[in-house]
Parts: structure tokens; sequence; C-alpha cells
């Protein structure tokens, strides 16, 4: 059987820029962040963005600060010093022992907590501080989602390797995994940085609000950059126990400097040649038609064969081989890629990907396994299919910070293809008179989505098949990072 290949990226990401920076060059007047931020503007890489140079000085700060930085010796953890834990967190809750003076984190540089609207640029300046840091300080970078999900996998398995070796299973209970954690990631990461800071669910915001407060301690000295849509203040808001975070949305504010990106561009709304990797039937033609599904089959195979890098099968049929059922195996789980060329592309149908109870560990392993997916018919998608919609966001969330490629077959054009229940004749097709565009899109002039974050009233509107804010903008963000993987720039590149 395959054994997951799980590529360092699948926890720890690669950085997307490249880092050209010495650090003996630090006594220069000029900080590295603004001088590779000029290179790439110079090389066109950049347009230069005065809203995004205001975040650089902070950079530069941060930047200087880490220069001087010596972080702390890391102590082990011991499973026998932690009997009783759970008493004295709760002692702490009850005297407010969470409450902390600026002593306490006494010569630890402030970290970063940038936030800002979708697009405009606060993944690539997190890349571009990340690429410039100095070379004495140990650090990682990674996306949030896969950071919890390898915090909640270590957890568990600190918990029995500790009961085992030291506590005997009966203590199971009471042992507390966070100092190991906060000992693992420090021991080996002294700059962590997030990307897409967001908490959703009641299980990572009780666990982060207790690493972070270890990892940010004076005995870990840790110093945290983190991205997000959100202010720290509208972390987790509306979440249940929302009261209990909050002290971890305090630790943040005064741990980090907390810097709002505003500018008004979003660099993905930038026009750029866009390439046909996403296939819809024209006006006319039926999806289920015969016609339609000669089209269909050459677009796949098309890109199939491009993303497989095959060559034009020929004579001497240089083609790769087609695997069939290819076994992927997680966490002790095996689940199935029904068409595959490791690890070039991996092919599937909407039903095999989102129609099954696939989550976002699956897809996170699939994004590190292939550098290109295809999913092919999608289907008109309404409330009615809310948990395929769900599982197709965080699969679009996956592959896109995974940088894989994506090629489409889908009922219609992706802005097209969330509607009504009602408007539905069956799964590829409307009914004969779509009902008009709702005349009451100027009631949406003060949806958050409209107003805060630049989206069109029609993605608004459609994002409504989800209640909670949080799923609303996911949904939106990822319409967004759909079109960005369509251009020339992300199907072209190299991994
Ligand atoms: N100054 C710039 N010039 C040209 N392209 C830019 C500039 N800033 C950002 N970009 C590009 O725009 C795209 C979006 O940027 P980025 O991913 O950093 O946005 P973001 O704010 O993190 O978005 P989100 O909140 O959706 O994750 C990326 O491809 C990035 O390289």
């Amino acid at each position: 059987m395959f054994v997951l290949r799980l590529r360092l990226r699948n926890y720890f990401q690669v950085p997307r820029l490249a880092s050209r920076w010495n650090s003996t060059a630090a006594t220069s007047l000029v900080s590295a962040p603004l001088k590779e931020y000029n290179r790439l503007v110079k090389l066109n890489r950049l347009r230069d963005d005065p809203y995004q140079r205001a975040v650089i000085k902070s950079l530069g700060s941060l930047y200087d600060s880490l220069m001087k930085y010596e972080p702390p010796k890391i102590k082990e953890a011991r499973a026998l010093d932690q009997i009783g834990w759970r008493t004295s967190y709760l002692g702490k809750l009850v005297t407010g022992g969470w409450k902390k003076k600026e002593q306490d984190w006494e010569g630890i540089p402030k970290g970063i907590y940038l936030y800002g609207d979708v697009g405009c640029g606060k993944t690539m300046l997190m890349d571009l501080f990340y690429s410039t840091v100095p070379s004495h300080i140990t650090k990682r970078r990674v996306h949030f989602h896969q950071f919890m999900q390898y915090v909640h996998r270590r957890s568990h398995e600190i918990i029995i390797e500790q009961n085992l070796r030291e506590l005997g299973a009966a203590k199971s209970k009471t042992m507390d995994p966070v100092p190991f954690l906060a000992t693992e990631i420090s021991k080996t990461s002294r700059l962590l940085c997030f990307d897409e800071f967001q908490v959703t669910d009641v299980a990572d915001a009780m666990t982060l609000r207790r690493l972070l407060d270890t990892l940010l301690s004076k005995d870990h000295g840790l110093v945290l950059f983190a991205t997000s849509n959100r202010k720290p203040d509208d972390l987790y808001i509306n979440g249940v126990q929302r009261e209990s975070f909050i002290p971890c949305i305090e630790l943040i504010k005064r741990r980090t400097e907390v810097i709002f990106l505003n500018s008004p561009t979003d660099y993905r709304k930038i026009p750029r040649p866009i390439s046909s990797v996403y296939y819809f039937p024209e006006k006319g033609l039926k999806y289920q038609s015969r016609e339609c599904a000669i089209v269909r089959q050459h677009h796949v195979n098309q890109w199939y064969k491009y993303f497989a890098q095959m060559e034009d099968t020929g004579a001497n049929g240089d083609e790769k081989k087609i695997l069939k059922d290819y076994p992927l195996t997680i966490w002790g789980r095996e689940f199935k890629v029904p068409r595959c060329t490791p690890p070039n592309v991996a092919q599937f149908t909407f039903k095999e990907l989102c129609g099954t109870p696939l989550a976002a560990g699956d897809y996170l392993a699939l994004a590190s396994n292939f550098e290109a997916i295809i999913v092919t018919d999608i289907p008109y998608l309404s409330i009615f299919l809310r948990d395929e919609v769900r599982r197709f966001i965080t699969f679009l969330d996956a592959i896109y910070d995974n940088q894989c490629k994506l090629a489409t077959t889908a009922a219609a054009n992706f802005t097209d293809l969330f509607v009504e229940p009602e408007e539905i004749l069956n799964s590829y097709e409307l009914k004969e008179k779509p009902k008009e565009e709702q005349g009451d899109e100027d009631d949406l002039d003060d949806d958050e989505l409209v107003k805060r974050h630049g989206f069109s009233k029609k993605i608004a509107r459609k994002s409504h098949i989800f209640v909670l804010d949080e799923e609303r903008f996911a949904f939106a963000r990822a319409l967004s990072r759909l079109s960005q993987m369509s251009t020339a720039d992300w199907v072209e590149r190299h991994n």
C-alpha cells in the first residue's frame, strides 16, 4: 500500500518568495523588508502600493528587533510536573492568574497582526517578511487550518506517548499536552507566521488560548506574525463560549502590533489573461448532450495531459501511466483517488470529491500530494447541497494554499453556478424561464461582504445559502480565489 508522502509543506509551508537577503547587510539604513519590496517593484513583480509601503515600515521595525533578539533556552516539559494541572488551570481562571504584566514579556519583540480585505496583499507581505528574517531566528510559516490540524493530532499523540512513558493509563484524563506542544514548536521555531488566522470552532478557540499563552510567555519567547481578514476584536465573534476566548484576543493585542492594511486594491481583480481551465457549456448547448460530452472530454484530456506533462502520445507511446483507484493513507485511514498520475495530477468527479464525507485533512493531503486537480461534472449548486458546497470550499482553500492548479467542467460559470433550488430542472440544467435576478439588490448596500469587503452584490446575495458570517465570507473568498486560479500566471507557474 502506498503510504502518504507528506511533504514538509503539508504542515509547514514553503514561502512563496525566495530569500535573496543576506542578513549580514543588516546594518544598512534601509531595512531588509523594504529592500526586498523595492527589488520586487523594480522587477515589475509587484506594483508600488503606498498602503503596503506603510506596512513595510512596521516590518522593518520587527526585523530590527529580531536582529537583536536572543531567544530564551527552552526547558523540557515533564509529564510528572503536571499532575493536577486542571486544578491550577481553574485556579488561574478564578484568581485572574491569566492577567499579565508587561515584564512578563520583557525582551521579547512584539509580533505583527496584519488584517484587511481579501486580495490586498497580506499574505504577500508576510511571505516577503518571512524571506528576510535574520538567520539566527528559527521560523515557520503555516496556514492556520493546517496548524490547528497539527495541534489536535499532536495533542492526541502526546497524551498517549506521555501516559505510556510516565503516568500510566489511569492518568490519561489529567494529562495536559499544551506544555509539550509548546516545547516542540518553540524548539524549532521562534517566529511563527500564521496565514489566515480565523477561529471558527470552540475546540480550536479553547486550545489556542492556552497554547498561545504558553508560547508567547518568557519561557518560550515566541514571536507571532498573523494575517487575517478580521480585526482581533472580531475573532470568533458569536462563537460558543466566546467570553473564554477574550483573554486570547487581549493577549494577541498586547503581543502584536495590530495593523490594518486598508489598501483599496484587490490584486486578484486586476485583469490577467484568462485561460480556459474551467469549462462550462455555451448558451444553447445542453450539458448532457452528446456534443457537449465530446467537448467536455476533450477539455479534460487536454488539461490532464498538460498537468501530467505527457508528450502527445505519439508513436513511441511516451504516455505516463494513469492509475485508477490509487490509495492514499491519511492518518491510518485510506481513501482512493479514482484516476491520477502521481505526483502531477488527480481527477475526481464533483460527487466523488464533495459528495462523500471527506474532511479538511483529506483535502490537504490531496493538495500536498498532487500538483493539479481536475474536478468534473460540477452541477448547479443550491441550499439543498450545502454540505457539498462546504466541502468544495474547504477543498478550494486547501488547493489554493498549496498552490495547486485546478481545471473543472461544470454546469455553468462559477458565478452563475449557485442558484435557488426552484430554478433547477436537473443537476445540469435550469428551468426554461429562470427567475429574473432579484430586484432587491439595493437592500445589499449594507451587507458586510459588499460594504466592508468589496464583493459584488451578486456574490453577496448568493452567499446567503450560508447563515454564519464566517461561512458567507469563506464562500465569497472562494469565488475570488477561483478567479485567480484561472489566470495564466497561476496555471503556467512551475511548482
Ligand atoms: N503590490 C502588488 N502588486 C502586484 N501583485 C500583488 C501586490 N500585492 C499582492 N499581489 C498579488 O495579489 C494576489 C493576492 O495577494 P495576497 O494573497 O497576498 O492577498 P491577501 O490579502 O492575503 O488575500 P486573502 O485575504 O484572500 O488571503 C497574490 O497573487 C499577490 O502576489
